[in-house]
């Protein structure tokens, strides 16, 4: 008798395991040029290989989640890519949940092919989740979210950006499409993310991206999915801020940093160290 297959365990429900088991981290795979120098690599693909698989042997059986920027990849053309590619399949089969920091967002036919590219199983590129902008509309989206909840992939949508330039685009005032009057752009798209968390548990799979550094946001971040907070260490945001941030939310906040962890590069104790460190000031401020 066959047996029918299956459904994958949602991203919300293996993320929210990972946070609870590893402590909720994220550390970023950005391999600028000038870490390469510091790490006394050269800047080439030889070089991004050996910082890449140096974060991924030493942090990817430690923390919740890697978060590779795939900028700094694709600027290697497609031998760069190739190192993605590895990067990615390393760091799953060692533990860790793989978000590709990519920010895609398109017109929704083209976005289709980015959901082929990172959210569907068997693409060579297939991650746990991936960065989105709906900055050209949240309905664009729906190839990728589609794409996500069929193979148990999530997604994190660009909400308030960590970069103070987000805010002309992002704090702008729309009409609400409810009953609340005017609302920022961001809120708009938080609204949207929750209706897509609606009835998920223990977390939902669709996230937002609100930065660490902003101070109190001023929007309600009641989506009943992830919050990444990118922006502590190098941009100046710390553990202590996050609870002025994300107020009653605290607890659905994945923290990432990225060169405040590499900067402690090359060696692997170092790395892993610093990593146990941020976690432990995150159980601090998070209580
Ligand atoms: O609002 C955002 C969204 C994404 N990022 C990305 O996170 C890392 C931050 O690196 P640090 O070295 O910890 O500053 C980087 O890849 C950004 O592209 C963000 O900073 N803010």
């Amino acid at each position: 008798m066959k047996t029918a297959p299956t459904a994958p365990e949602p991203f919300g429900a293996r993320l929210r395991g990972a946070m609870d088991t590893r402590g909720p981290l994220c550390v970023g795979i950005d391999p600028h040029a000038e870490l390469l120098a510091d790490w006394g690599l050269s800047d080439d693909v030889a070089g991004l290989e050996r910082f890449t698989r140096t974060v991924v042997e030493a942090l990817a059986g430690e923390v919740a989640v890697l978060k590779p920027q795939s900028a700094f990849f694709e600027r290697h053309g497609s031998r760069g890519v190739a190192v993605l590619e590895r990067a990615v399949a390393d760091a799953r089969a060692a533990g860790a949940l793989v978000l590709m920091d990519a920010k895609r967002g398109d017109i929704g036919s083209t976005m289709g092919a980015y959901a082929s590219a990172y959210l569907t199983e068997g693409s060579p590129l297939f991650s746990d989740a991936l960065t989105v902008s709906p900055y050209l509309g949240f309905g664009s989206l729906r190839p990728a979210l589609d794409a996500a909840r069929d193979s148990g992939a999530g997604v994190f949508v660009l909400a308030l950006t960590s970069n103070p330039e987000g805010a002309e685009v992002q704090r702008a005032t729309v009409a609400d499409d409810g009953s609340r009057g005017p609302v920022m752009l961001a809120q708009r798209m938080l609204d949207r993310i929750a209706r897509e968390n609606a009835d998920a548990t223990p977390l939902g799979s669709v996230g937002a991206v609100v930065g660490a550094t902003l101070g109190d946001t001023g929007a309600d971040l009641a989506i009943n999915g992830p919050l990444l907070a990118p922006g502590l260490g190098a941009q100046g945001a710390t553990a202590a801020d996050l609870p002025r941030v994300f107020g009653d939310r605290v607890r659905d906040v994945l923290p990432s940093v990225s060169r405040g962890v590499l900067r402690s590069g090359p060696a692997p104790r170092a790395l892993r160290a610093a990593a146990e460190r941020s976690v432990q000031e995150l159980a601090d401020a998070l209580g």
